[in-house]
């Protein structure tokens, strides 16, 4: 008997790993293998996450490559009967892993490492994300600055709830899904690992809603700048440094945000023009005011400290895209512009769909030509497609739709209406001054000749 030990002894070779990443690799192999049943371990709860611990001398066997191999877990309590004056050493816990000494150079090269890379994986999908927004806050001198604070992230928007036109949303999820798999491919091309979104359209179409699920397709982290808190360039850069990997950096309605269009000059020379607006009162209202400039947001998106911590997406949204200063949006910064626009007949049926589980009704012709006829938010046809009350049915919530849009088409006419009159007014208005200039003009010249 002792003779077989010592052959299997010598046909095995063990290793005892350092404590930390084998703690690492231990909780993300447990992980790997909660299918396991013979794993055997203890199961707890970590929020909605199932959390498995490998007790002290348990053992869970892993399979790689059709080679087998053995973790098994120590803890070793330090000696309690010895006296001493000095702090007593905490229990180490250590991992010994076992496996034929044959395949050595493969579960070190290989095993190891692919073990890690999955953890890696799996601790990004299963940690909770968080939204960070940056407010001003005081510190110990009583200087207010920007800084960064955080609540748990959770938004039930993915590109699964979000209606539009398949083809559109197919194509930003594989832009998507190719950005955070290309790490190797922006450092062979010598380019910081980041990508630029300009996200732009009326109020309603989804902006802050593809957002969510950008984040969520992701599991990235969400950094909301809101950029009249940033008092000038050198905080912004601050808190971009502040900021991890894996996240999207978020500036919404960008052309609110900032005068970044020049208009900011216009606005303070007409202020030191109004003589009643005392001294005070302006040099109050300038402290309040951002000074944070176009240069600083470009070097923001762009400069060298941009790439401090990679994989990171940065996101403008706008209602007015012709707005903002062609600089800012131009390939290499904004490198993808996404339009979201009023309902399509497309997102119409993935709302359908979701809110009244349905891909098709005798409705779904009325709805196709008054959305053709008219402009409604996605947001009001999800407000006027959803039901009301539990026992409502699929068929008066189309009529309501229906209904509102007839109504949004009326609205729309009218005021075509009125602004038609409203030109031919002014039209009118322009050819009787015209017309009482020519006669004045006239006048005076037969009182010219006459003299
Ligand atoms: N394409 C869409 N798919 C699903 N829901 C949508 C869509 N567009 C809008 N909604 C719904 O309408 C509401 C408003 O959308 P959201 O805030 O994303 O619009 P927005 O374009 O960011 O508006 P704003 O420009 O005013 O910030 C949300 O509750 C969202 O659920």
């Amino acid at each position: 008997m002792s003779e077989i030990r010592r052959v299997v002894n010598s046909a095995v070779q063990s290793f005892v790993l350092d404590q930390l990443s084998l703690l690492t690799v231990l909780d993300q192999l447990s992980l790997l293998n909660r299918k396991a049943k013979r794993l055997e371990a203890n199961v707890t709860r970590d929020n909605d996450n199932i959390v498995l611990t490998l007790a002290d001398q348990e053992q869970v066997t892993d399979e790689y490559k059709g080679i087998k191999i053995w973790w098994a877990s120590k803890l070793t309590t330090p000696n309690k009967q010895s006296i001493t004056f000095y702090p007593r050493e905490d229990e180490k816990r250590h991992f010994r892993l076992t496996f034929h000494k044959t395949y050595r150079d493969i579960i070190i090269d290989n095993y190891l490492k692919h073990v890690l890379d999955e953890g890696k994986s799996i601790t990004i999908k299963e940690r909770q994300r968080k939204l960070f927004i940056n407010n001003k806050s005081e510190n110990w001198y009583g200087y207010r600055r920007s800084m960064w604070s955080h609540v748990v992230f959770k938004h039930p928007a993915t590109f699964d709830t979000l209606a539009m036109d398949p083809v559109k949303k197919q194509e930003i999820i594989d832009d998507l899904m190719t950005f955070s798999k290309a790490k190797d491919y922006y450092a062979k091309v010598g380019k910081a690992w980041k990508r630029g979104y300009l996200l732009y359209g009326p109020p309603g179409t989804g902006k802050s809603t593809m957002i969510a699920a950008m984040a969520n397709l992701l599991k990235y982290d969400i950094y909301d700048l809101e950029l009249t808190a940033v008092k000038d360039n050198l905080e912004l850069r601050k808190l971009l440094l502040d900021t991890s990997g894996k996240s999207i950096v978020v500036i919404e309605d960008i052309d609110c945000s900032l005068d970044l269009t020049g208009q900011r000059e216009k606005k303070k020379k007409d202020e030191e023009n109004d003589p009643i607006k005392d001294e005070i009162t302006k040099k109050m209202e300038e402290k309040k005011l951002s000074e944070v400039t176009l240069s600083g947001l470009l070097n923001f998106i762009d400069g060298l400290w941009s790439s401090c911590g990679s994989e990171r997406i940065i996101v403008f949204t706008t209602n007015y895209k012709d707005k903002l200063d062609p600089a800012l949006i131009r390939r290499g910064r904004m490198d993808k512009h996404i339009e979201l626009s009023y309902c399509g007949f497309e997102a119409f049926k993935a709302f359908a769909k979701k809110y009244l589980n349905i891909d098709s009704h005798d409705l779904f012709v009325d709805v196709r030509k008054l959305l053709e006829e008219t402009k409604m938010t996605p947001a009001d046809v999800a407000e006027n497609l959803m039901p009301k009350s539990d026992g409502e049915d699929k068929e008066s919530c189309l009529m309501r739709l229906v209904k509102a849009l007839e109504e949004a088409k009326e609205e729309e006419k009218r005021k075509a209406e009125e602004e038609e009159k409203r030109k031919v007014e002014e039209e009118e208005k322009k050819e009787k001054e015209n017309g009482k200039v020519i006669k004045e003009v006239l006048e005076n010249g037969e009182n010219v000749v006459a003299e």
